[in-house]
């Protein structure tokens, strides 16, 4: 398939405001991308890799200003592009301005391939861009978008940019994709989101659903050194947990990072971090304690920074591994972490997806016997407080509730798992602006303006921090945020949503000042959640529900 083909059909889709709608273009397109559609599927989300592969293309808005600029000809500059973003808002509505002209462009630069822009070549181009490293990336990535960008007509341009730039934005989520696979090929919506859950490829999932049916769905398994999603909780009380289920698994809630770990005794092990991220290297303890096991297993569970006394640390003595990971020796001896597992989703060629949670706890002790979360079946509220004093007490943050009969459900906030903290309430926050600091802090940022997530890549504010940040850790935000500026007006600056804060805070309050209609009353800076990207901070939509638990 042509990428200017591709791109007339997402400009329709994009245009459509009805999701059944929407749902039926993208599954028409599904039934005519052929050979392309894992390629297509994939795009449709913005995604070059399968959701399994956390690879990024890493091109930040000003190497991606440079390629635009240089594909639109001698007059423009990338301060050009840049200042047209300020007035359009968005890259793809630039890119799209630009008036590229395809073949003219290759005449124009002597590209060497003459051949229309397809959808597998922008596939395999991009995939050559993220798999750039080290010394000469940069440059290796503009020649790539400026080929790119040098074959594309107006349209391919406008989709090309948003892809590279993570701004899809075209009003097709996880949801209709799932639907669409479901209608173009004619399969239950059900057997499609399982397969996704366990494959977490929209890409494999499309083919199967079209080339093998259910039976093809049904098939899809875990394979050992492929991450999944985490099943995640929702918070709750004891009542809760007891009105719904006869009995409660209670176990302690760890402050730590969620990590799977993926170990073949044959081969490899590898470790996850909530987003999907490979952080092997960052956990040497947690490849070494699992080494012994001697049958292929995937593992869910906690990674515990504790001092020497055993006693837990706060979690973001775990995260700060995952930022610097060459330092790891160092910050080994610093603190130690251990690993408390508990949950169990394969081992020796089955997968124990189905299973309910008793039965996988029996087989997380069959293989592992030390580091094992403790887990009581328990049907009184009594003994769940007994519980909740006791893991609060060892320093832990709570307790999860879990229905002992539940089964795992990869990516899902369901209502089988429950968490139960003391009443410290934090908000994960994207940060999408800054200002500079004054006087000793004036090379910094110092103040950050935070979001809360409405839905597809789309974010409102809903307040600034500067409060509990060291100098140190300021220097570090910095340095961080900095690359991602976006645009500047006197002391102000927009930032790409790419990092989220855990921020805590005494109150919501109704308030004009920011977009989202909410303000945070002192606000307080408590983390850099590491393990979590933009898409998994905090929705305006839970934001209210807060604000209606308290009134
Ligand atoms: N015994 C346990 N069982 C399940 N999850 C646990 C357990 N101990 C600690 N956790 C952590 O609690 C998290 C469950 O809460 P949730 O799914 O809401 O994630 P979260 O948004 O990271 O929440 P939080 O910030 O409260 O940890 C898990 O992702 C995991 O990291």
């Amino acid at each position: 398939m042509d990428f200017a083909d591709f791109a007339d059909r997402v400009a329709a889709i994009e245009a459509e405001p009805a999701d059944l709608e929407v749902t039926s273009l993208v599954a028409d397109l599904f039934v005519d991308a052929g050979a392309d559609l894992p390629v297509v599927a994939r795009l449709l989300l913005g995604r070059v890799v399968p959701a399994w592969d956390s690879t990024t293309l890493d091109v930040g808005p000003s190497l991606c200003h440079e390629a635009l600029a240089r594909a639109a000809g001698p007059n423009v500059t990338a301060d050009d592009v840049a200042d047209r973003l300020a007035d359009a808002g968005e890259i793809g509505a630039v890119a799209e301005s630009l008036d590229l002209d395809g073949q003219q462009g290759l005449a124009a630069f002597g590209a060497a391939d003459p051949e229309p822009l397809t959808v597998s070549a922008v596939d395999s181009r991009l995939r050559d861009l993220a798999a750039a490293d080290g010394a000469g990336s940069h440059d290796h990535k503009v020649e790539v978008l400026f080929g790119l960008f040098n074959r594309a007509d107006s349209l391919s341009a406008r989709y090309l940019a948003r892809l590279v730039l993570s701004e899809m934005r075209i009003g097709v989520g996880e949801g209709i994709v799932r639907d669409a696979i479901a209608e173009a090929f004619d399969v239950p919506v059900a057997a499609v989101e399982r397969a996704l859950q366990v494959e977490n490829d929209c890409g494999a999932v499309a083919v199967r659903a079209r080339d093998e049916g259910v039976a093809g769905l049904d098939a899809a398994e875990l394979v050992v050194g492929r991450p999944v999603s985490a099943m995640l909780a929702q918070a709750g009380t004891a009542v809760d947990a007891l009105d719904a289920w006869e009995s409660v698994a209670v176990e302690t809630k760890f402050d730590g990072a969620r990590v799977q770990v993926h170990h073949d005794p044959a081969g490899d092990t590898r470790v996850f971090s909530r987003n999907l991220e490979d952080v092997t290297d960052a956990l040497p303890e947690i490849v070494e304690f699992v080494a012994g096991i001697d049958v292929p297993v995937i593992l869910d569970g906690e990674a515990l920074a504790v001092d020497d006394a055993g006693d837990p640390l706060p979690f973001q003595e775990v995260l700060r591994r995952f930022r610097r990971k060459h330092d790891v020796a160092r910050m080994r001896e610093e603190v130690t972490v251990e690993f408390r597992a508990f949950d169990c989703l394969h081992v020796d060629g089955t997968d124990l997806l189905d299973a309910p949670l008793l039965d996988r706890r029996e087989r997380l002790a069959d293989v592992l016997s030390d580091g094992l979360s403790p887990l009581a079946v328990v049907d009184d509220a009594e003994a769940i407080a007994d519980h909740e004093a006791a893991a609060l007490d060892a320093g832990h943050e709570g307790i999860m509730l879990k229905n002992p009969d539940s089964t795992y459900t990869p990516g899902k906030r369901g209502q089988n798992w429950l968490k139960r903290k003391p009443d410290v309430e934090t908000l994960d926050l994207v940060v999408t602006g800054a200002e500079w600091g004054e006087g000793r802090r004036a090379n910094h940022l110092g103040t950050f303006l935070l979001s809360a997530r409405v839905g597809n890549g789309e974010f409102a504010t809903i307040g600034k921090v500067a409060t509990g940040i060291t100098d140190e850790r300021l220097a570090e935000l910095s340095d961080r945020l900095e690359p991602l500026i976006r645009e500047q007006e006197g002391t102000e600056v927009d930032i790409e949503p790419r990092v989220v804060f855990e921020v805590g805070y005494e109150e919501i309050q109704a308030s004009p000042t920011y977009g989202s209609g909410y303000a945070l009353r002192f606000p307080r800076f408590v983390a850099v959640r590491e393990d979590k990207t933009p898409a998994e901070a905090d929705s305006l939509e839970r934001v209210e529900r807060l604000v209606g638990e308290r009134s």
